[in-house]
């Protein structure tokens, strides 16, 4: 019997990993995909963290060490009894009994923190849109499904902000791929439906070879797909860019390297098979769907799959 493949979802509070966990088990099939929500391991309650003056990003408010025990099982096929934090609540419920399936996904604050966390992963992905997004994201989410107002939200997350760089943000170090949506240049206003994505790819699992490329799209910078080499955190990267007004056809060049490394993506490939490409159920309840994030959902998704050939 094969192995379940585990993907990591890592990002500060309201970057999208929810969002983009439920986009990605949409296209990988349902019934496939064990979401797990590291939240969870939160040692303090919401009263707690308020009483103590601790924020729930510092690694001292969460069992990271259980987290990672139970990481290291379910990547073993073997079933967990996870504790469950209500965000309605703010308070801890009943374990539950989880038995991976074929994929896992973790998503959560601290996914990266410790070296044996990090071993479990087959790919890990980081979410880091620019803080003014996720300001706006958080605030409409928290206000929406948590029961915070704006003002607390914004003290939250200046409170937050020391933690964010200790603990959070220099976990990107340690991903495959980093995912930033952001808005265009010529509508900074726009926070949902057409943001463009950065996608940083770091030579640490084999990317399919968007070579060909160069020679396909006009790479100069006003291109809606550009590709090109940087520096992520000192190390040498590709990049590659996507703006939401990218055209199908243009699109389409991008999706068939991908799908042509990866026989068994044809299907997912299909638009006309797979409307739901592209498609997301943001945690506020509204519909996103953009070829940004079909290609973003495409890309981790084949490194999903190409994991199951390694691993069989
Ligand atoms: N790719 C996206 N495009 C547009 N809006 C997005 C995107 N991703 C997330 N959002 C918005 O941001 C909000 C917060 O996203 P989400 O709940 O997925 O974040 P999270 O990282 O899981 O947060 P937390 O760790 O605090 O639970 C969503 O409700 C949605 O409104
Ligand atoms: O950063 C967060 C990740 O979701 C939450 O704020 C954290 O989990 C604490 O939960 P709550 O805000 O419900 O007290």
């Amino acid at each position: 019997m094969s192995r379940p493949i585990i993907l990591g979802i890592v990002g500060d509070s309201a970057a999208g990993k929810t969002t983009l966990t439920r986009g990605i088990a949409q296209v990988l099939g349902p019934e496939n995909v064990t979401i797990i929500c590291t939240d969870d391991y939160h040692r303090y309650d919401r009263k707690q963290r308020a009483e103590i003056g601790i924020t729930a990003l510092h690694p001292d408010c969460n069992y990271l060490d259980i987290m990672q025990q139970h990481l290291s099982l379910l990547r073993t096929g073997q079933s967990i009894l996870k504790p469950v934090y209500s965000h309605k609540t703010g308070t801890f419920e009943p374990p539950q009994y989880i038995k991976p399936n074929k994929f896992v996904i973790i998503e959560g604050l601290l996914g990266y923190s410790t070296r044996g966390a990090r071993d479990a992963y087959d790919v890990k992905v980081y979410l880091a849109p620019p803080e003014e997004i996720r300001a706006q994201w958080k605030v409409k989410r928290d206000t929406q499904k948590r029961g915070y107002t704006p003002e607390q939200v914004l003290a939250e997350l200046d409170k937050r902000e020391p933690d964010s760089e200790q603990f959070i943000r220099p976990q990107r170090q340690w991903s495959d791929i980093v995912v930033s949506f952001y808005p265009p240049e010529d509508a900074k206003e726009e926070t949902n439906g057409h943001l463009n994505v950065r996608l940083v790819l770091r030579p640490t699992i084999p990317h399919p070879d968007f070579t060909s490329l160069l020679h396909l799209i006009d790479s100069s910078s006003d291109s809606a797909i550009r590709l090109g080499l940087d520096r992520d955190m000192s190390k040498p990267v590709d990049v590659l860019e996507v703006d939401g007004h990218a055209t199908l056809e243009q699109v389409n060049k991008l999706e068939q390297i991908i799908c042509s490394d990866m026989p068994h993506l044809k299907n997912i490939c299909d638009r006309e098979s797979n409307p739901e490409l592209g498609k997301i159920a943001g945690t506020t309840g509204e519909v996103l769907q953009s070829y940004p994030l079909a290609l973003t959902q495409l890309i981790i998704t084949y490194h999903m799959l190409k994991a199951t050939q390694i691993h069989v």
